[in-house]
């Protein structure tokens, strides 16, 4: 995607516990490279808002630190007008028109008047509203007036743009429309911190992932690694007989073997460390053992499985 990594947010070791004793964030240490869509995710409660609400300077956190742009001697003004912020809730007036409602945003940022209206127009054509500017959002669908409120947030040009569950409640085609429009964001050159519940969308979009949960990071990785390690290597076989506990030590200690697990009597799922890899000892101990191979099926990981895998939990309650 890009020929050198740099950082455009660096966070180390921020810590929030809120007043009434539940920690949030123990320690979180993450990083966000110059030009990406990181995907930002966890099961309820894991504290992804918080982090969000610490980073766009909306909260404190007790401990840790954030170097924004690659300059710590910036002012929160300084990184405030580099930041685009897209809430969940709508945030547009529905009796002034898109254009109206664009300029007003964009003018909190202090944009200068001689290039105001060229930044409005602009951000009115990254989210596909151009021809509705001078529409009032009351006669929006739901997925214009979520355009609508994007492009409130990114007239005045930031750098980075977090994106708090854009989508959530609109149709798939208004989805696909919301989602383009983010693409065209980054390949315009913002990078984006993309939180989401629907796997689906992180696989569409998202260059890198990370998924949190209890305050800290469990993974953190490009949408193709993750899904490389953990999609072609995962094998289920069934045998006639019940596998004993002794077997399925015997297949942890064989090479390339990186996790086993007993999914019923006679069956055992087991990962392999790379796509590839031979799973003939396995087979051989099976065979060793006296258990008759019935079938060999290939288990295909998606995300929201590795998402199962790593926090116990679904995305969507
Ligand atoms: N204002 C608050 N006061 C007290 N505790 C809070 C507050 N906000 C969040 N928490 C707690 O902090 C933890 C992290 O919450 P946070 O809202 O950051 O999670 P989240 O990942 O955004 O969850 P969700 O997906 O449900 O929005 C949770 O245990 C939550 O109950």
């Amino acid at each position: 995607m890009k020929d050198i990594m740099e950082n455009l947010l660096e966070v180390k070791k921020l810590s929030k516990t809120y007043k009434n004793g539940r920690k949030a964030l123990d320690n979180l240490n993450f990083n966000v490279i110059k030009g990406e869509i990181l995907g930002f995710l966890g099961p309820n409660g894991a504290g992804k808002s918080t982090t969000i609400n610490i980073l766009s300077t909306l909260l404190q956190s007790d401990n840790g630190e954030i170097t924004y742009f690659n300059d710590a001697g910036l002012s929160i003004k300084d990184i405030k007008k580099q930041l685009g912020i897209v809430p969940q809730e709508l945030a547009i007036y529905e009796d002034i028109s898109a254009l109206q409602n664009v300029k007003f945003f964009a003018s909190l940022y202090g944009i200068k008047k001689s290039e105001i209206n060229e930044r409005v127009e602009d951000a009115l054509r990254k989210v596909g509203l151009e021809d509705r500017k001078h529409d009032r959002p009351s006669t929006f669908s739901g997925g214009m007036k979520r355009r609508l409120n994007i492009a409130c947030a990114i007239a005045h040009n930031p750098k980075l743009i977090i994106f708090d569950e854009p989508t959530v409640g609109i149709d798939p085609q208004s989805r696909n429309h919301i989602l383009d429009s983010i693409k065209n964001l980054r390949d315009e050159g913002a990078t984006i911190i993309y939180t989401t519940h629907y796997m689906e969308e992180v696989q569409q979009i998202c260059d890198r992932v990370i998924i949190m949960d209890g305050g800290v990071v469990l993974l953190n990785d490009s949408l193709d690694n993750i899904l490389k390690y953990y999609s072609n290597s995962n094998y289920q076989i069934r045998v006639d007989k019940q596998i004993n506990p002794e077997v399925l030590d015997e297949i942890r200690k064989s090479s390339n073997v990186v996790e086993v697990n007993q999914k019923s009597e006679s069956e055992v799922i087991f990962s392999m460390d790379e796509e590839s890899a031979p799973i003939n000892s396995v087979l051989e101990i099976l065979i060793r053992f006296n258990l008759n191979i019935v079938s060999i099926t290939m288990i295909k990981k998606n995300l929201e499985d590795v998402f199962l895998l790593l926090t116990g939990k679904r995305l969507r309650d």
